[in-house]
């Protein structure tokens, strides 16, 4: 019941696999969940002897991988939720998430919340969902207990320096991030960071009016919190180089929306060999303050949106490699919180609900750009794995899990009452979008979990806990 296909050991066809080594015509054979072997074209398969799917010119690339989810469970299912939010998942190809420390109650903050979550998570998950564990002021300055929730199995951390809109999730400064960085080292496991920090401004009253144009939102959180983050954290990552005081660890910028002078200080970290890196999400790729309608705060979210001409440019350093890769930020609430009727910019929850359609959006804007399939994959599951140090996934290769998404990439649909989504709540601003790139399957170790409209009739994703023993081989993300 884990999977629509009832197989165990079976041959997976099409014209179009995306592997390490380019796109081929071929076929992946699957035994017991995982990659056993890749023939070119018909090669010397078993065809005979194993049953075949055989998906013909559908691109078969690696299931994408999200580190940037927020399900909310426990304690907010009312906002997304591990069933659904990883139904969401499957439909849309994506067979790994790393679900976010906050928005859930309590905050994954320790190992008994670490494993409330998993618990939360018991029977519900349709596809592999791993954890970050949240570095807030409480623990930053304890090693004790970072090493327990470590020990517990976070991926990594998360901090935040700014606030984050849930109480129980204080922000953390650069001294809290600092403490915690040689516990890091010794795990070689990642912080993340929401990066902008509040710059001083004039206390000011607005107008409904005002309060229902993006612009007024844009201007209370400039381009200038987040380069002030970042070069607080840059500063922070010189201890990361070889031999530094923090060798082993690794700082990720989340959700880069400025492509400025935000952008510059980390291309310039990166030329110091600083261990530093980031990603942006889909919405900052898709849409700018000049397009947002007054009032559609389905658009909110933090960092803000910024100009069309920002958003070219970061489109532009995506491609050549100054952004690492992509991630949702998937940040959903109930439709009440979104405060749409009265279309309040400043009130309303700050969070983009999008998980579903990442590949299709991605792909839509990439197409156009002329950029490949294979990029596509860099960016959505290569290197997230890499970076999450996922040695089991994110590739099409012998050994690794086989986690698939099967789409048609020439076919492209509308976002409207006719397109089945399966967030909790339906809201999204790629509403009225039309997208190319129809996922037709999905595949989580071997399980056919999605296809065509339909789910598994049993969620049979696992939690992905980090072991001691992965560390050893250690995180070379760059
Ligand atoms: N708490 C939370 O999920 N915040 C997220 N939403 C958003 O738009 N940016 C975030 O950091
Ligand atoms: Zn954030
Ligand atoms: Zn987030």
């Amino acid at each position: 019941t884990c999977s629509l296909h009832p197989e165990t050991k079976f041959l997976i066809h099409s014209k179009r696999i995306v592997t390490p080594n380019g796109m081929i015509a071929g076929t992946v054979e699957v035994s017991e969940g995982k990659i056993v072997s890749i023939s070119v074209n018909d090669g010397d398969l078993n065809a005979d002897l194993l049953p075949i799917l055989d998906f013909e010119n559908c691109v078969i690339m690696p299931g994408l991988i999200d580190v940037h989810t927020h399900l909310n469970e426990p304690g907010r299912a009312d906002w997304e939720g591990f069933d659904t939010g990883t139904r969401a998942a499957a439909a849309g190809g994506l067979t790994t998430l790393i679900d976010m420390p906050l928005n859930s109650y309590p905050t994954t903050v320790t190992k008994e919340t670490l494993e409330m979550k998993v618990q939360a998570a018991r029977n519900k998950l349709y596809v592999d969902v791993g954890f970050w564990g949240g570095l807030t002021p409480d623990n930053a300055h304890n090693s004790s207990a970072l090493t327990e929730l470590l020990d517990a199995g976070a991926l990594g951390l998360k901090s935040f320096m700014c606030p984050s809109g849930i109480n129980d999730f204080p922000m953390t400064d650069e001294n809290d991030i600092k403490a915690s960085l040689p516990v890091l080292a010794m795990y070689k496991r990642p912080i993340l960071v929401h990066s902008e920090v509040p710059q001083p401004s004039e206390e000011q009253e607005f107008s409904l009016e005002q309060r229902r144009k993006y612009s007024t939102y844009l201007n209370t959180r400039p381009a200038t919190w987040e380069r002030e983050a970042v070069s607080k954290l840059v500063n922070l990552a010189s201890d990361t180089i070889v031999g530094g005081s923090a060798e082993g660890a690794h700082i990720h910028i989340v959700h880069l929306s400025d492509s400025g002078e935000t952008l510059n200080l980390i291309k310039e970290a990166k030329v110091r060999g600083f261990k530093l890196s980031v990603e942006t999400c889909p919405h900052y790729l898709s849409f700018s303050v000049e397009n947002i309608p007054d009032g559609d705060t389905r658009f909110k979210c933090a960092p803000p949106l910024r100009s069309e001409e920002n958003r070219k440019k970061l489109w532009n350093a995506l491609i050549n490699g100054d952004i690492d890769f992509l991630s949702s930020d998937h940040s959903p609430a109930p439709p009440e919180l979104k405060l749409l009727e009265a279309g309040d910019f400043l009130g309303a929850w700050g969070g983009i609900s999008s998980l579903q359609l990442v590949l299709p959006i991605t792909w839509t804007h990439a197409k156009e750009n002329g950029v490949p399939l294979e990029v596509i994959s860099k960016w959505w599951s290569s290197m997230p794995a890499k970076f999450a140090n996922l040695q089991n996934k994110g590739s099409i290769e012998v050994g690794k899990d086989a986690d698939f998404v099967v789409w048609d990439p020439e076919t492209s649909f509308d976002v409207n009452e006719d397109f089945q989504i399966f967030h909790k709540h339906k809201i999204t601003p790629y509403s009225g979008s039309r997208l190319f790139g129809r996922v037709i399957a999905t595949f989580v170790r071997g399980q056919m979990v999605y296809h065509e409209g339909h789910h598994a009739l049993s969620p049979c994703g696992r939690p992905i806990l980090a072991s001691v023993t992965e560390n050893s081989v250690g995180h070379h993300f760059i």
